[in-house]
């Protein structure tokens, strides 16, 4: 069975539980349950923090997990990135009082208060800064105006938090993060972790992606392919109608509208969208 770590809390938790479910995993039944054992899915999952995710998988004790790339970093684990999820975005930025510093190079013999030392510490030898980094938990933010820091990097998504107290982003962001599924660096062979990958990424086109119907006239069909070229080629029907087919094809649900409203303008009639509930490409 393959040993997959999934984030019990936080800001990855129930993105990553609503993929997986959605990729034919079994759900847990409450957030009580720490284990799940899905036989038909050859498959244990092991509900644990985020960001111990890395460690577990680092040390092989699980074959893979879900976290943040940035946590991913942070941790120094033996881990990889197998593929990014497409869900919990976030970049990872420098902050400090409205207009006080501009880059990286001002913290020079400041300090930094952060809930990820291992990136920051990375970043400010990258950058040739010599700084104090100050470790907390979490709430970062509040340590400028308690006076235990001169700046803080923290994960910021929104901003809200930044402006609530005061604090403004500065310098070039230090990553970008997003959910990824990980595993271990010697785990290349890993049995099982290939059907999770092709699961995964099945959810991913099923959510990028919608299935597009219409008919139009037989001499058109050149140029209707050429607005829904599909994935290998349109499956292009005959219609119980003189000089008439019906396409079918998979097209990005960013601009299908778009995409509609050509077709509509190069004469195709009932175009009907619909949701892909699952599929494998
Ligand atoms: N708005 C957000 N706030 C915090 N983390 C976010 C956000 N959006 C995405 N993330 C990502 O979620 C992960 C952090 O998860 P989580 O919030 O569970 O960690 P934590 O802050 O250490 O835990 P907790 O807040 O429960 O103590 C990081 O990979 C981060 O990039
Ligand atoms: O840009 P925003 O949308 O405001 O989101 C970013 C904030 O969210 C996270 O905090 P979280 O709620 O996880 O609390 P924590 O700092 O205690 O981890 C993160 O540490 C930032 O503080
Ligand atoms: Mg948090």
């Amino acid at each position: 069975m393959l040993r997959l770590a999934v984030p019990n809390k936080g800001a990855l938790s129930e993105a990553a539980q609503t993929m997986l479910k959605e990729a034919g995993y079994r759900p847990r039944r409450d957030s009580k349950e720490l284990v799940v054992v899905d036989a038909d899915s050859s498959c244990e999952l092991f509900f644990l923090r985020p960001r111990d995710i890395a460690v577990y998988v680092g040390e092989g004790t699980l074959d893979a997990g879900i976290t943040g790339r940035d946590m991913l970093i942070d941790s120094g684990a033996k881990v990889e990135e197998v593929m990014p999820l497409g869900f919990g975005g976030s970049t990872f930025r420098l902050a400090a009082g409205s207009g006080q510093m501009s880059s990286v190079q001002d913290l020079k013999g400041l300090r930094v208060a952060t809930a990820y030392p291992g990136l920051l510490e990375k970043y400010l030898a990258e950058c040739d800064v010599d700084a104090r980094v100050i470790k907390l938990d979490g709430a970062v933010e509040t340590a400028i105006r308690l006076g235990v820091a001169d700046a803080v990097a923290d994960v910021v998504e929104t901003g809200t938090t930044l402006r609530n107290v005061g604090l403004e982003v500065f310098g070039e962001p230090i990553m970008r993060s997003e959910g990824v599924l990980i595993r271990g660096r010697e785990g290349a062979g890993t049995p099982g972790l290939e059907q999770v990958v092709r699961r995964l990424q099945g959810v991913i086109h099923a959510r990028d992606y919608v299935m597009m119907d219409y008919d139009i006239r037989a001499e058109r069909i050149e140029e209707a392919i050429a607005l829904t070229p599909g994935m290998e080629g349109p499956t292009v029907s005959p219609l119980h109608r003189e000089g008439w087919v019906a396409v079918r094809a998979m097209v990005r649900r960013k601009g299908h509208q778009h995409v509609m409203d050509e077709l509509w303008d190069i004469g195709a009639r009932a175009i009907l969208v619909t949701d892909i509930y699952a599929c494998r490409l």
